[in-house]
């Protein structure tokens, strides 16, 4: 957008040049508009975007003088000037991103007439001139707050569709997918640097039940609970996902099967003691594997984790226990 705000920079001068208020030769008379030209080019090839601003904030610095130094000794050159100047912080307003740039770029464009009028316009011509500027500075204002309105509007909406696509809408932990992709970075970084990596498959026991005779939305909140508790009791390092209905899932970085056992363990007895459902305390199976190294996926991992999930169901619910199956 500023390489062609810079453009449109480029063909307001040419048109005043046009306007026949220059007094140089002919063959000068577009000299300017080179630098002006380079300056487009140049803001074509910047990436940063407070370079990009300062590159075009220049232009119209150089638009501005070039304007006066057009319209001295010329008091026709002040009819062209005045509106010209005006229009352009009007058309360049949604231009300018950031405020500072887009305040210094109406200041610059607004005020740059103001010395050649000082020095050589009627009472008449000045009294106009803060007429159009009012105007012109008003308009640019609204334009950029309806633009600044608009964009923040769109960024919100990015970020709201970026966090759902993300987050699981209920209980606010990872969604399936974006664990498995999370879980399968941290695992090959661990990997490689031969660190050892868990998992913890945990399934809420009898969940059916809830449902069944309090309702779903009892059930929903007993999720949020649990998911409540299990975020309470990770590292900041831990990943939570919800990988099914009634089902999480934690990678546990850094630590072996003894040390994610007793965290876990940890974790089972704060569900039992915090989570409560219509029925009595709220319990969960958990199942726990590790790593076996560079070839294992998350996916694997999680294989493990859920058959000794299982085990931990058929032997009677609400406990831990561990995949000790050979590698
Ligand atoms: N309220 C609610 N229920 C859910 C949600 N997702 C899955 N469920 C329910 O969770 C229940 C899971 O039941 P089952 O897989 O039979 O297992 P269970 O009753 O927990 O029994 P065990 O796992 O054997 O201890 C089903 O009734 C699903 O409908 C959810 O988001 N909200």
């Amino acid at each position: 957008m500023i390489p062609l705000s810079l453009l449109a920079t480029v063909t307001v001068y040419i048109t005043a040049v046009e306007a026949d208020a220059w007094t140089l030769p002919p063959v000068l008379r577009f000299a300017p508009a080179l630098p002006l030209l380079l300056l487009a080019l140049l803001a074509g090839r910047t990436k940063g975007p407070v370079s990009l601003s300062v590159v075009a904030l220049c232009a119209v610095l150089f638009t501005e003088v070039t304007i006066n130094f057009a319209g001295i000794g010329l008091t026709e050159g002040l009819t062209w000037a005045m509106p010209g100047s005006l229009l352009l912080p009007v058309v360049t307003s949604v231009f300018w991103p950031a405020r500072w740039s887009f305040l210094t770029a109406m200041a610059l464009t607004a005020f740059g007439p103001l010395p050649m009028l000082l020095m050589q316009g009627s009472e008449l011509q000045q009294l106009q001139f803060a007429v159009y500027m009012s105007v012109a500075v008003t308009l640019s204002a609204m334009m950029h707050a309806v633009m600044e309105h608009t964009s923040r509007r769109q960024l919100q909406l990015e970020l709201q569709l970026r966090e759902q696509a993300t987050f699981d809408g209920l209980t606010g932990v990872l969604l399936r997918n974006r664990f498995l992709d999370a879980a399968q970075r941290v695992l090959e970084e661990h990997h490689a640097q031969r660190t050892p990596v868990c998992v913890a498959y945990l399934d809420a026991d009898r969940f059916k039940r809830i449902n069944d005779h309090y309702g779903h939305s009892a059930g929903d909140a007993v999720l949020i609970g649990l998911a409540d508790v299990l975020r309470a009791h990770v590292r900041a390092h831990d990943l939570i996902g919800r990988v099914g209905g009634e089902e999480f899932a934690i990678l546990l970085p850094d630590i072996d099967l003894a040390a994610a056992q007793y965290r876990m363990e940890t974790v089972r007895r704060a569900v039992r003691l915090m989570v409560q459902r219509p029925d009595g305390p709220m319990t969960i199976s958990i199942g726990i594997a590790q790593s076996r190294g560079p070839g294992e996926t998350i996916d694997a991992l999680l294989v493990r984790a859920d058959q000794a999930m299982r085990q931990a169901k058929e032997t009677g619910r609400d406990r831990a226990v561990l995949d000790t199956t050979l590698s």
